[in-house]
């Protein structure tokens, strides 16, 4: 099967077993082949009756396809959960038997996953499945790299393991990964979409308004919720084909977690490193596209010189600026931003760029950068407890870090915006922008319309 060699993987679990102590020992251990080309939704699909949980990652230029199914390991946290993973993470590799010839960004074994918005609001039903920070090791994973495949199996050994028994499920599980029958999935359709109190989430906007007039704060970022019911539910690999399908220049991503999946198309890159190479990314301050190719470069031209969407904008930069400046050198930040198109809408766009001193990891520079003023505001703290008070949803993850790294010090995380959460034959979309000291509830409230647009349209609405 593959090329991947079974006996030699079976050769590397008995050798790691005997290695172990006692019973509590336990190890990871990492096998990556480079295979033939494979689609990477394909082999999500085919996943899809095993009972395990799949992830689905692609960055916004389709140069990297991440999929991984099920869970050798999980790396959970709360308190502190920047350090907390990160030390996780550490403590996992540092024992781990990793056989990865390739060394490319996102080959070999890598952690997969995301945290919550703000871990001090409480969780609610809707997000019981999501920890405040959840990264998995997949036990098997695609990573198509440069139009490559190559495929990774993950193990995590223990003492009374069989390297034969190891062996043979996988060589089980693998029958179904790679075998070449399409499966087909059932389409579905919208039975009732109710939004979550528009009215209230304009007063709000109205009330953060005057906070903000009052200089309680400078920016504050309010999301709201549109609740959709289906027919039956509704299956993700539709919803990512279609993601694929409509929505160029963004990531996107589905976890799920039993049969929650947490799915979206975000055009936010938080932050990416490869090597000590940093980029990130200020995006904030909105317009529709236009009709006509004339139309659509009145709005641009007109996005680029409103004093509100730059106001919003600048917030961004600032902070993204201030958060990093003791982690980085070269840094470099454009002093004007320029229009990002995405299908439904067009963005202020700021490209970030840098070189990671050493001894910093991505986790210290998400943890300064989470949340930006372009999903939490200006300042973080007031903002941050304005939206915790006012806001009529739980974020969940929505509008927080998702993404991957690798052993080799890459990774790259994006903001979960463009999103929702499936849960049964239900979904909870979610939208918020960027208010300001002119913001206007209506106009904001159109421009959480349009944000919309992405997931409503794929899921049929
Ligand atoms: C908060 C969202 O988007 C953010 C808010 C924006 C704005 O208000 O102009 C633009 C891009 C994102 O920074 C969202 O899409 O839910
Ligand atoms: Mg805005």
């Amino acid at each position: 099967m593959i090329d991947i060699k079974e006996v030699q993987a079976e050769a590397l679990f008995a050798k790691v077993i005997q290695g172990l102590h006692n019973n509590e020992d336990a190890q990871l251990v990492s096998i990556t082949k480079k295979i033939q080309t494979i689609d990477a939704l394909d082999f999500y699909r085919r996943a899809r009756y095993m009972g395990r949980n799949r992830t689905f990652w692609t960055n916004s230029n389709r140069s990297l396809f991440l999929v991984g199914i099920g869970e050798a390991y999980e790396i959970i946290a709360d308190q502190s959960r920047f350090k907390e993973t990160k030390q996780q993470w550490d403590n996992l590799l540092k024992q781990a038997t990793i056989h990865n010839p390739y060394q490319l960004p996102g080959t070999g074994v890598i952690a997969l996953g995301g945290m919550s918005f703000d871990p001090k609001k409480e969780t609610t039903e809707l997000w019981k499945h999501f920890k405040p920070s959840q990264f998995t090791i997949p036990e098997f994973q695609l990573t198509n790299y440069q139009g490559e495949s190559y495929y990774t199996i993950n193990v995590f050994v223990k003492k009374n393991d069989h390297p034969s028994q190891l062996a043979a499920t996988i060589r089980q599980i693998e029958q179904t990964l790679f075998q070449a029958s399409q499966v087909e999935a059932e389409s579905f359709s919208i039975e009732k979409k109710v939004e979550i109190d528009p009215e209230g989430w304009k007063e709000s906007v109205r009330v953060a308004t005057s906070e903000i007039r009052n200089k309680k704060a400078e920016k504050i970022v309010l999301a709201r919720e549109v609740r959709l019911s289906f027919d039956k539910q509704p299956e993700s690999s539709v919803i990512i084909d279609k993601l694929l399908d409509t929505q160029a220049n963004s990531y996107i991503f589905a976890f799920e977690k039993n049969s929650h999946c947490f799915i979206g198309a975000t055009p936010e890159r938080l932050v990416k490193v490869e090597q000590d190479r940093l980029l990130s990314t200020c995006l904030a301050g909105t317009a529709p596209r236009g009709k006509t190719k004339a139309e659509d470069e009145r709005i641009s031209y007109g996005l680029l010189h409103d004093q509100k969407n730059r106001q919003e904008h600048d917030f961004v930069v600032q902070m993204i600026k201030l958060a990093i400046k003791d982690y980085c050198t070269d840094l470099v930040i454009p002093g004007e931003p320029i229009v990002y198109p995405l299908k439904n809408l067009q963005h202020l766009y700021t490209p970030v760029t840098a070189k990671l001193k050493a001894g910093h990891s991505i986790f210290d520079i998400i943890e300064q950068l989470h949340p930006t003023p372009a999903v939490g505001g200006t300042p973080r703290d007031e903002s941050l407890a304005f939206i915790r008070e006012n806001e009529l949803l739980d974020r969940g993850w929505y509008g927080a870090p998702i993404g991957w790294l690798d052993s080799n010090q890459n990774g790259e995380f994006a903001v979960a915006i463009r999103s929702g959460l499936i849960h049964g034959d239900m979904a909870s979309l979610f939208a918020g922008c960027g208010v300001v000291k002119d913001s206007n509830p209506e106009a904001e409230y159109e421009e959480t319309n349009i944000k919309l647009m992405p997931m409503l349209s794929v899921l049929g609405g």
